[in-house]
């Protein structure tokens, strides 16, 4: 008789690559949602239209048209309307160049509604992403449904979730709601809010999900690469948000047209997730075979609540938490804020603004998996998480520096913000396997994304205030005349700070527990 040895399906290297670029392809586009409406701040807490020139200067409409009418004086009043001012329309007005009233003439390149929205109305907007995760509990219960009932299940509720959650956003960006507002919030803010709490219920659970399907196809392979190219995929969906969502906007007009792209994408990231749940059962039924012809009947006890006690009574596993969360205040909610800082600090031109940021996560893009290597061949995780947090609190405190206002520096700042931004992801999340059992895995991951959305909540909140509060210049009529970020860019350092300090206990703790996590990760 044929001796034939029954393989897993993800034994085979295909099999097992191609759920991973299934599954991935889901979160890259939840992440495309996250950060679509990062480059669009100075639009949406700009009052009215914005003109856009062809030599990339822009005017808001009220202003422009005002500086019109000086020129034009008599003759012109009567026909100036935001309406009359369109595509391709050459304008003359009086500015002040270099201290001089001069005429100036420009062509329009577009004419983009500004929402109207302030700082602190932005930064809850921002913030909204973790509310419902945090204050519902929503991740706790979402490990907790991971666990109990499955991957596939909890992958189709999540990905269902993240595409509800954008079409509420969309439709809030989209429609005229006046000055309504509820319990005295501009509407238009609270709706948007609740859409985006609802997206990032969805894609935090995906988020964990993704993990667990990463760690049930790779683990004893190549898991850190296959967390990396994950990580780094997301990293594209970042990417693209931020580079191309405030050129969208301008192009079309209107601030909703990004959002709906990224709704329709997330519609087909869920289609994609149900291809991948086929292929989830057929990996089961490969297990379920191997098992019968090794003659293993028992069948991996479930998870228990009593199981949770494992995972708080974890040392390790809460330094990595806190870690989590004082790292990703530090980038994530930055993100949110950086479009502008390059528009009002480093000067640059608003239509390359969302570039610079943009380097971020492309430099995320090779080097996520690098690291992943590394990792699993030569270990020293605990170290690439120190060395990171030490990279992320020297980048902040640059940014925070009054001095060295150039493009340049921004870029140079940002590319080593996109290596820390590499080194700590790459050795973090395949760290958490190390420290905690597969069984519970699910809830572990959860627990660190729930206490992460403490802070992706809250800290574009803080942020959106103190900008409101602390760094918005005025002019003696009481306009914004520009932003001085060191405030805020201050506190972005100390969460730095706190990652170094905790990031050295880990090692400590590792050392004592020898959790690995200095180990490589393959098997020899
Ligand atoms: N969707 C953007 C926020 C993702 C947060 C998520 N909990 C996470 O930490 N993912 C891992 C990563 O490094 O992006």
């Amino acid at each position: 008789m044929k001796e034939q040895i029954q393989k897993k399906l993800s034994d085979s290297k295909a099999a097992r690559w191609t759920a991973l670029i299934i599954v991935s392809f889901t979160m890259m586009c939840g992440y495309f949602l996250t950060d679509v409406m990062s480059p669009l701040e100075n639009l949406l807490t700009t009052r009215g239209s914005v003109a856009y020139f062809t030599d990339d200067t822009s005017v808001p409409t009220d202003s422009l048209l005002a500086k019109m009418e000086l020129l034009a004086a008599d003759e012109a009043s009567p026909s100036l309307t935001v309406e009359s001012l369109e595509k391709g329309l050459q304008v003359q007005y009086l500015d002040c160049v270099d201290g001089n009233q001069q005429v100036v003439e420009k062509t329009v390149a577009t004419i983009a509604s500004g929402e109207g929205w302030s700082s602190t109305e932005y930064g809850f907007f921002s913030g909204s992403y973790g509310y419902i995760n945090v204050f519902l509990l929503m991740l706790f219960f979402g490990g907790l449904i991971l666990d109990k009932m499955g991957i596939r299940f909890t992958g189709i509720l999540s990905s269902g979730l993240m595409f509800a959650g954008a079409l509420i956003k969309w439709y809030a960006l989209a429609s005229d709601f006046g000055d309504a507002t509820f319990l005295g919030m501009n509407l238009q803010v609270v709706v948007a809010s609740l859409g985006f709490s609802i997206f990032g219920v969805g894609c935090e659970i995906s988020g964990i999900t993704v993990s667990k399907v990463i760690v049930k196809w790779f683990a004893g392979k190549e898991l850190a690469l296959a967390m990396g190219l994950q990580v780094a995929m997301a990293r594209i969906g970042t990417a693209v948000a931020l580079g191309v969502s405030l050129p969208v906007a301008r192009m079309m007009g209107e601030v909703s047209y990004p959002v709906l792209f990224g709704a329709i994408t997330l519609c087909i990231g869920f289609l994609c997730y149900l291809v991948y749940c086929v292929m989830d059962k057929k990996e089961d039924a490969s297990v379920q075979a191997a098992r019968q012809e090794a003659g293993e009947t028992a069948e991996e006890e479930g998870f228990k609540m009593s199981d949770l006690k494992l995972i708080f009574c974890s040392k390790g596993f809460w330094l990595i938490t806190l870690l989590c969360l004082m790292f990703y205040a530090g980038v994530f909610p930055f993100l949110k804020f950086a479009t502008k800082l390059m528009i009002f600090k480093y000067n640059v031109p608003e239509s390359f603004a969302g570039l610079i940021p943009a380097l971020l996560p492309f430099g995320t893009i090779l080097l996520t998996p690098v690291f992943g290597t590394l990792y699993d061949r030569i270990g020293r995780g605990a170290t690439l998480m120190i060395i990171g947090s030490v990279m992320l609190t020297v980048v902040h405190v640059l940014f925070a520096l009054p001095v060295m206002n150039y493009w340049w520096f921004a870029v140079v700042v940002m590319v080593i913000l996109g290596i820390a931004f590499s080194l700590v992801p790459s050795a973090m999340w395949p760290s958490v396997p190390k420290i905690i059992p597969m069984k519970q895995l699910g809830s572990a991951y959860a627990i660190i994304f729930y206490i992460q959305n403490i802070g992706l909540a809250m800290v574009p909140l803080l942020i959106g205030w103190v900008i409101n509060d602390f760094a918005t210049q005025y002019n003696e009529a009481g306009v914004v005349t520009g932003y001085n970020y060191t405030v805020p860019m201050t506190i972005f350092a100390l969460f730095g700070a706190c990652a170094i300090l905790i990031s050295l206990m880990l090692r400590q703790e590792d050392a004592k527990k020898h959790y690995g996590l200095e180990e490589a990760n393959m098997k020899k």
